[in-house]
């Protein structure tokens, strides 16, 4: 199956702050079609590659990374803005794009010597998955892979993963705003 992924993918200058120019996600979810794209080639790329969880970030992040993980009969370990989770828990105050904020994942989540697949919708700074493979680091676990939907490389966020293979079915390279 193949899908023009670009043409599901809106385009909002000035959102959220002056300057930013969003790419939305949500013509993906109104569109079947392109959804279901997105989840199979999750599916190819990953099926063979014996993961012991899928872990993804609040809240876009989610939508992409729990029907892989069901998809793969894999455990969903859940990234979380700060204050969502309870119990015990790692945390890791991050910048991104427009603004800063901190994640957490719960501790009996992820066992030493587990391997990891990170999912996320956007990948602009990095910074949110970095703050997310520390946090898996610290507990023993290996983050082999990451995927988002989307990619801005002319931020540089393959700099903040040596080591870490990264994929994205789109990118979008520094598109000026109107
Ligand atoms: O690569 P970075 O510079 O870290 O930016 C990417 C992150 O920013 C967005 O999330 P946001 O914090 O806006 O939260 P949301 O998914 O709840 O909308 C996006 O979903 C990624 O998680
Ligand atoms: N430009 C952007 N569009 C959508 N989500 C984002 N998250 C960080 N930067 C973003």
């Amino acid at each position: 199956m193949s899908y023009d992924l670009d043409s599901a993918v809106k385009k909002v200058p000035n959102f959220p702050k002056e300057g930013i120019l969003f790419y939305d996600i949500t013509g993906i979810l109104m569109n079947p079609e392109a959804f279901s794209y997105v989840i199979e080639k999750m599916v190819e790329l990953y099926k063979d590659k014996n993961f012991s969880s899928v872990a993804c970030v609040e809240s876009r992040g989610f939508i992409f990374g729990a029907p892989l993980a069901k998809e793969l009969g894999l455990p969903i370990v859940l990234v979380r803005k700060a204050g969502k989770l309870p119990g015990d828990l790692y945390n890791r105050s991050y910048k991104l794009e427009y603004g800063e904020a901190v994640i957490e994942v719960q501790k009996s989540d992820i066992n030493k010597g587990d391997k990891v697949l990170l999912v996320d919708d956007l990948l602009a700074t990095g910074g949110t998955l970095q703050a997310a493979a520390h946090m898996f680091h610290e507990a023993g676990a290996d983050v082999t892979d990451i995927f988002s939907v989307i990619g801005l490389p002319f931020l540089n966020f393959k700099e903040k993963f040596k080591g870490i293979e990264v994929t994205t079915l789109i990118d979008y390279h520094n598109e000026k705003i109107n």
